[in-house]
């Protein structure tokens, strides 16, 4: 009897990449999650260990990336970007004989910003929940309205430099970066007279309006200055509760490749984020004790 190796593949699982066409205003994105996987002639890496006809994944990631670049126009949608990286892998490295790309691709909007879709502030399409919490003591109702899971991310007007430096800080400051987070907030209301669902789009209009045109210097400020408009617009809210995973988007270094990349292709990072948290008021806001906001989103 013998033993004997029967099929494989292999690749790189999920390069997220996050390409920004900014040489024009209104800026545009793609969001893919890749996929790469190869068969060939790759037994002597199975068989023995010799990994000279291996094609290393990270060589794969790094394809993608540059792709995300160099493939021009193929890049705007995943059926011509997928192409052009199977046609690679198979006419470009001898011992690839098959190529098998997959594709996610996250569909993105424009924000509306003053009753404009905004030229470089964008939602995840269909993302988000909209919740609410009523607590009545017999006495008082406290409506505590809200939002989850509305991702939002801008291609520009957000910068973070001159941060606390100690032994451990290596993070590069920066001018200019990519912002996005998952809103989740809760708005408490101190009027029950209320147009519910006018006054949940007011918020999510304001919280959105505010996100995409506010100059942020950090994710933190962003926090308050929704909060702020959003208490500003619509005095009957009194206390806003914000969590903002800041999901990070490291910029792609493509030099190796001789690929210049100003700006434009990101590595859409899963984890760790930053958890920036915090409550907006006003200073007469009432004390809606200790369960009329959803303790789950973070206190
Ligand atoms: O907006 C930010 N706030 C932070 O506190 C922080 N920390 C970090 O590493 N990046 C960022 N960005």
């Amino acid at each position: 009897m013998n033993i004997v190796l029967g099929h494989t593949q292999y690749g790189k699982a999920e390069t997220h990449v996050v390409r920004v066409f900014r040489d024009h205003e209104p800026h545009e994105i793609v969001d893919y999650v890749v996929s790469v996987a190869v068969t060939g002639d790759f037994s002597d890496v199975h068989l023995t260990g010799d990994n000279a006809r291996c094609l290393t994944t990270d060589a794969m990631k790094n394809t993608v990336n540059a792709y995300a670049k160099e493939a021009g126009d193929a890049v705007r949608q995943p059926e011509s970007f997928a192409a052009a990286l199977a046609r690679h892998f198979v006419a470009d490295v001898p011992q690839v004989e098959r190529a098998r790309i997959q594709i996610d691709a996250t569909p993105w909007d424009r924000l509306p910003s003053g009753g404009q879709p905004h030229p470089h502030a964008f939602s995840k399409r269909g993302s988000y929940v909209r919740t609410v919490t009523v607590t009545d003591d017999g006495t008082t109702a406290h409506v505590v309205s809200g939002v989850r899971d509305l991702v939002v991310l801008k291609t520009t007007d957000s910068e973070f430099h001159g941060f606390y430096t100690e032994r451990y800080t290596t993070l590069a400051p920066t001018t200019d970066r990519i912002m996005a987070t998952s809103v989740t907030a809760q708005w408490l209301h101190t009027d029950a007279d209320v147009d519910w669902g006018k006054s949940h789009d007011r918020v999510l209009a304001t919280l959105s309006g505010t996100f995409a045109g506010h100059h942020s210097y950090a994710l933190q400020q962003t926090l308050h200055a929704m909060g702020e408009a959003i208490i500003g617009e619509q005095p009957e809210i009194a206390e806003v509760r914000f969590s903002l995973p800041n999901k990070h988007h490291f910029l792609v270094d493509l030099s190796p490749f001789g690929v210049e990349n100003h700006q434009e292709v990101f590595h859409a990072d899963d984890r760790p984020y930053g958890y920036i948290e915090g409550t907006v008021r006003r200073d007469d806001a009432p004390d809606p004790g200790p369960d009329a906001f959803d303790p789950g989103q973070g206190w």
